[in-house]
């Protein structure tokens, strides 16, 4: 049978597609305002009409019914205001129809014809019609009910539907269905609900108590003295006679002159203010009425309300709502996770420890061992009187003794009154990406930008958040798990947003690292417009891309500034409840995390052409949701430079060679001291956090990336505004005011050389290529340098310091 139906239903259905061109206009029945006009003067007067025509029926009705059967015939007379058609009217909606609540329907058709010349809200009138007749409707059964006949108040429904009512469920019956009816309007209509109800009646309990204490508290009259008085003043006060009667309530009024009298009674002086009375003034009991205001909603919130009303807040994944996170069977599990206690090396390890530290002198009252996955922490409490500087100083005492490398001594461990000495495992067990994404940490955080990168000495899992770190620097000898660090960043971002939420900017002149994310190019990455790569392999590109996310920035702020928010949390939530329009120029904007994989690569290329645009993000650009992740192998102070440093608060160290490098990444030691593998120092701006970084292997990562990469994706990368770079322009007419300030130092450079070249100044200045060659294009304009050669050299045209000065002021002579 159900299959019968079902190709019925596409017969029909399949019907239209037959006679496809046979199109019909339909025909539109929009009206204009003239129609309007017309049509809604019209009903006007019909309700009018209705009204005069129900109005005379209630006195002449009667008189018209023997003659209605008459209706059309013009010679009858009718005593109705509006005659035949009037009495003829109201007879079919009063008598026959609903009694004296037809009334409401010329109301109604009033209304309509209002709503209509006016060009009101339709919806609102639909609903003045439903609720209209459902009220006809009630209180014509409701009149119905005390009448025994068709007649004027409940008309023949009402009747009816009252005899129907009584005939099934009897007048009690019928009573409470009414009450039920009345209940059902007031919750629907007023929402009305039983709690309100209820506070009514005990508003209006309590303020009835109110009154009848306030009454009795009338009847009594009351003294007020000035002060607290004692007894025996009490008793003074009393032998001063004031007469009851003279003392009611009174306020009295502070400018009010006073007599004072000086009472002394046993050594107790007391001033006792009497009141004169003409000077008091009977204030009524009063009663604060508080009232709470609420704000005036704007027009602008009123909107956006019922934006949300009808459509619901914005959903930015709206776009690809089907989008799937990459589940987490995708992530491998290994076998060596989860940490076993070796109770033997423990053992081993307490004694040495013991042994070393009473060889030199240093008592030890109590120790305890916090096992991780790499590390084992040994916190020691010191016999009192014992320096903690001691104990530091013997740190590669310790591993000495220990055999082992990796040993690090935190003393005193902040928080806490002990020293700890963080011990390497034999056996280190892997943190793998899966335990951590899977952790209830991760899945149930509620952060911006969570990021899980691993797990703590004690074995929990670490997760920050990279909105509010808000940029991170990252550093470690080649081989230290700094890539995987990277991809471990990308993973817990991938399993946690929505491709609407955040953006990727990935930078990686290794050309390899990165690659894989090419994958999801159309999803997760931001690129430049005219670029086809979205990942940036090229240096002269990463300035022009650091720039364009510059004027994003700024875009950014200008936006924020317009919608009165202060970051971009603020502003998107009030972008997605509706409040922004986007008329006005307001998106929804996602989080770009920019992903720099080598930087010392970049800065020795680049010099100030990277680092003032990554500056200026690093220090502006947190509220609006962009943030840096900037990794390097050489944690040296030209690649990591004070400006650099003092804008990344939150760093990460794996091992690095030596102390030095270590203090340039941490300010201070102990990243040299680590064991490598993904053993990683985390900072924050105070203490360390030692980590061991989660692992996420390549195959891992591309399985993740394919498995987006292979859902609906957005038609292109996310386009970061156009940076228009000036490398173009080689104009000869240079004018000297707009030369570079590195002009005279490149030219003395260029002539001392007597080498033309735009790397020299690269290598020489630290300039980027752009830069370089735009002084370049400037010395040839100065007549310093040959033109262009194609591969070769220009040509020096000045053959010394001493010509050149000539020709410099030569030049600001003229
Ligand atoms: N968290 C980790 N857990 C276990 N092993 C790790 C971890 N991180 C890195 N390793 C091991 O170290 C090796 C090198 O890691 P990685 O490629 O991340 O180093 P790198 O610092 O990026 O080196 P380079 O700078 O040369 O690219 C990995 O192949 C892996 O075997």
């Amino acid at each position: 049978m159900a299959k019968k139906t079902t190709k019925k239903k596409t017969t029909t259905k399949a019907q239209p597609k037959a006679k496809p061109t046979a199109k019909v206009k339909k025909p539109s029945f929009k009206l204009t305002s003239q129609h309007k006009l017309i049509f809604g003067s019209l009903l006007i007067i019909i309700g009018l009409l209705l009204f005069i025509s129900f109005l005379s029926f209630v006195f002449t009705g009667k008189e018209d019914q023997s003659v209605l059967h008459n209706f059309p015939e013009r010679s009858t007379e009718y005593k109705n205001w509006a005659s035949q058609l009037g009495a003829w009217v109201s007879d079919f909606f009063i008598t026959k129809g609903f009694g004296l609540p037809s009334f409401i329907f010329s109301g109604l058709i009033f209304l309509s014809g209002v709503y209509v010349t006016l060009n009101l809200n339709k919806a609102k009138l639909r609903k003045h019609w439903i609720w209209g007749t459902l009220i006809v409707i009630w209180l014509s059964i409701l009149f119905g009910f005390f009448t025994h006949k068709f007649d004027l108040l409940g008309g023949t429904i009402g009747f009816e539907m009252n005899t129907f009512f009584q005939d099934y469920i009897g007048k009690i019956g019928t009573v409470l269905l009414l009450v039920f009816g009345l209940i059902a309007y007031l919750a629907i209509r007023f929402k009305v609900t039983g709690e309100s109800i209820l506070n009514t009646f005990k508003r209006a309990k309590t303020s009835i108590k109110e009154d009848l204490k306030s009454e009795e508290k009338e009847k009594e009259p009351t003294i007020i003295f000035d002060n607290n008085l004692t007894e025996e003043a009490e008793a003074i006060k009393s032998a001063f006679e004031i007469p009851l009667e003279k003392t009611e309530p009174t306020i009295t009024k502070h400018s009010a002159p006073t007599t004072k009298t000086e009472v002394k009674a046993e050594n107790l002086t007391m001033e006792v203010t009497e009141k004169p009375k003409e000077e008091t003034v009977d204030v009524p009991e009063l009663k604060v009425e508080v009232e709470a205001i609420e704000e005036e909603k704007s027009e602008a919130d009123n909107l956006s309300d019922k934006l949300v009303e009808d459509f619901g807040q914005f959903d930015p994944t709206l776009e690809l709502s089907k989008y799937q996170f990459p589940p987490l069977d995708l992530l491998k599990k290994y076998d060596n996770e989860g940490i076993s206690i070796d109770q033997e090396e423990l053992e081993e390890n307490k004694n040495r420890i013991v042994e070393t530290l009473n060889n030199y002198k240093i008592g030890i009252s109590s120790i305890k061992a916090t096992i991780g996955p790499t590390v084992t922490l040994y916190e020691i409490v010191p016999e009192a009187g014992i320096r903690i500087s001691k104990i530091k100083n013997l740190e590669d005492d310790i591993a000495l003794s220990l055999a082992a490398l990796g040993i690090r001594i935190i003393a005193p461990i902040p928080g806490k009154g002990t020293i700890g000495i963080e011990v390497p495992n034999k056996n280190s067990t892997i943190v793998s990406m899966r335990s951590v994404i899977a952790s209830q940490k991760f899945q149930k955080s509620e952060m911006q930008l969570p990021i899980a990168f691993g797990k703590t000495i004690s074995n929990e899992t670490f997760v920050v958040d990279l909105a509010k770190m808000p940029h991170l620097l990252m550093a470690g000898a080649t081989g230290q798990g700094k890539s995987v660090g990277l991809n471990a960043v990308l993973t817990s971002l991938l399993y946690k947003k929505h491709p609407a939420e955040v953006k990727f900017v990935l930078v990686d002149p290794k050309k390899v690292e990165l690659t894989l994310f090419n994958k999801i190019e159309r999803h997760y990455l931001a690129k430049l417009p005219d670029s086809e790569e979205a990942i940036i392999t090229d240096n002269t590109k990463v300035i022009n891309t650091l720039n364009s996310l510059c004027i994003e920035m700024d875009n950014r702020y200008e936006m924020l500034k317009n919608a009165f928010c202060r970051n971009i949390a603020e502003y998107n939530a009030k972008f997605k409840a509706r409040k922004l329009n986007p008329n006005d120029g307001h998106a929804f904007l996602p989080y770009i995390v920019l992903v720099v994989d080598e930087f010392a690569d970049l800065i020795m290329t680049a010099g100030k052409e990277v680092e003032t645009p990554i500056a200026r993000l690093a220090q502006l650009a947190r509220a609006i949701g962009i943030h840096l992740i900037i990794a390097t192998q050489r944690p040296s102070v030209n690649v990591i430079t004070g400006i650099i440093k003092a804008n990344f608060p939150a760093r990460i160290a794996f091992r690095v060679t030596s102390k030095i490098d270590s203090r340039t990444i941490l300010d201070g030691s102990g990243a040299d001291q680590l064991i490598g593998r993904g053993d990683m120092l985390y900072t924050q701006g105070n203490e360390l956090i030692r980590l061991q970084c989660a692992f996420v292997d390549t195959p891992e990562v591309e399985k993740i990336t394919e498995f987006i990469g292979a859902q609906k994706a957005y038609p292109d990368a996310h386009l970061l505004p156009e940076y228009v770079g000036e490398e173009g322009g080689t104009n000869l007419d240079i004018d000297i005011s707009d030369r570079d300030k590195l002009f005279r130092e490149a030219a003395e450079l260029i002539v001392t050389a007597q080498q033309g070249s735009a790397s020299l100044l690269q290598r020489k200045l630290k300039l980027g290529y752009n830069r370089a060659g735009r002084i370049i294009d400037q010395l040839e304009a100065a007549g310093i340098v040959g033109n262009f050669e194609g591969s070769k050299a220009r040509q020096v045209l000045v053959p010394d310091l001493v010509a050149l000065d000539q020709l410099l002021e030569n030049e600001n002579n003229q």
